[in-house]
């Protein structure tokens, strides 16, 4: 039985979200912090049940909960249950609280408590870099590495064995135990307004995911309407001198447009495999994500008309991971990757978002994201090639895309 209480009932509307977060990680606690694409709430999420629980994404069974899911897809997704959630108005005040365990429950007065003995989170808040870090010399080595690797991609296109594919690198920074993630967090939603923000602690993985996706992968909204998008195609938004290039100015070749079109055919594809004949495209348009454009056609389903509530679970299962973050092939495209990448992607590519949260599930997919673990960050970041591809240019959206993270981590 759920209990949902009125704040004035919890009494709780001097708990800022970041005294709470800072708790709910003082005790170990798995925990999330989100802002949706435009809109103005904070919603925290804390699962006060121990460890998150590894399952599948199901929208129709999941109770409201925050899941985040690997690239791998043969992996279960990480479900942390919304045992609290609260939401803030963008003025930080607090909105509403959702407490399914109940006020006297001891696990929640252990972690009111705990914001009650905190101390008053510090201010200082610097992703330390050391002059001498023998990273730099790594970093020379790092784009050979991956202009060889697009190089190879490139070669496999024209042999014929996929169309396109996406790959990836990370990029590695130290950060100081001052490092105050959650006030990055507000900072990286101030920043990027149509984004997915997000902070994710999981404590069993000793890692905290901070990101700013421009992807939605699923969403099913109050009116049970699904949407789904492709994005792919990259330039710079800003010019040289920093000045922002106006979207109506923006022109896209041939090889953003082909790559892009590869993502949208793939969901039409998914649609067809399902015989889903009615859905509403639009697009490709140009969009803002941050100091890039990208292009992306949107997708939206009525499921109530055509009486297929369970349409958001089964595309997902179908759709993730799309040829924005995978290729076309898929098959084809995740041997290459497994095999040449290099490394692991962990939750970069993966989805993440709220499922059964205020009557609506939005998942994202896992980009412009830095993983923190023990004074280390790893960026992630990748690019979609196709035949056309020219490995400088690949290696250089790649780095543009870290500083997304980068410019509010530092
Ligand atoms: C794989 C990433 O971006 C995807 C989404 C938009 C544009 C993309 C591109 O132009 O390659 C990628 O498909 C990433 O940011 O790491």
């Amino acid at each position: 039985m759920l209990e949902i209480h009125s704040v004035p009932e919890i009494g709780i509307p001097t708990y800022q979200a970041e005294s709470l977060w800072s708790a709910a990680l003082a005790l170990g606690f798995p925990a999330a912090v989100w802002r949706l694409p435009n809109r103005n709430e904070i919603n925290l999420l804390i699962s006060l049940g121990g460890d998150t629980q590894r399952k599948k994404t199901d929208l129709e069974t999941l109770l409201a909960s925050f899941v985040v899911h690997p690239f791998r897809e043969s992996e279960d997704s990480y479900v942390l249950e919304g045992d609290l959630i609260f939401t803030y108005s963008e003025n930080s005040v607090l909105k509403n609280v959702v407490n399914k365990l109940g006020d006297e429950h001891p696990t929640v007065k252990v972690l009111f408590d705990q914001v009650t003995r905190s101390n008053p989170v510090s201010e200082r808040d610097t992703l330390v870099r050391p002059a001498s870090d023998p990273r730099q010399v790594q970093e020379s080595d790092e784009s050979e590495h991956f202009k060889a690797l697009v190089a190879e991609a490139v070669a496999a296109i024209k042999a014929g064995e996929f169309a396109k594919i996406v790959l990836s690198r990370t990029k590695k920074k130290s950060y100081s135990a001052d490092f105050q993630p959650y006030q990055a967090f507000n900072r990286l939603q101030g920043t990027y307004p149509s984004a997915f923000v997000s902070l994710v602690s999981l404590p069993e993985r000793n890692e905290l995911w901070l990101g700013a996706s421009p992807e939605t992968l699923v969403s099913v909204d109050a009116n049970a309407i699904f949407r789904t998008t492709s994005l792919a195609g990259t330039q710079a938004a800003l010019d040289a001198e920093g000045v922002l290039i106006p979207a109506g100015e923006v022109r896209w070749g041939q090889k953003e447009i082909q790559e892009q079109a590869l993502v949208s055919r793939y969901i039409v594809e998914c649609f067809k495999k399902i015989r889903l004949r009615e859905y509403y495209e639009s697009g490709p348009k140009t969009v803002r994500a941050g100091n890039l454009y990208h292009l992306r056609t949107d997708f939206e389903v009525h499921t109530a008309a055509l009486n297929f509530p369970e349409l958001g679970t089964v595309m997902l299962e179908l759709l993730h991971p799309t040829s924005a973050v995978c290729g076309t092939p898929k098959e084809a495209a995740l041997r290459f990757i497994e095999a040449a990448e290099g490394y692991d992607r962990s939750l970069y590519s993966g989805y993440l978002g709220p499922v059964n949260v205020d009557q609506e599930s939005a998942l994202f997919v896992n980009l412009r994201t830095v993983r923190l673990s023990e004074g280390e960050a790893t960026l992630y970041a990748g690019a979609g090639i196709t035949e056309d591809s020219d490995p400088q240019r690949e290696w250089e959206e790649t780095e543009m895309k870290c500083q997304t993270l980068l410019a509010v981590l530092t």
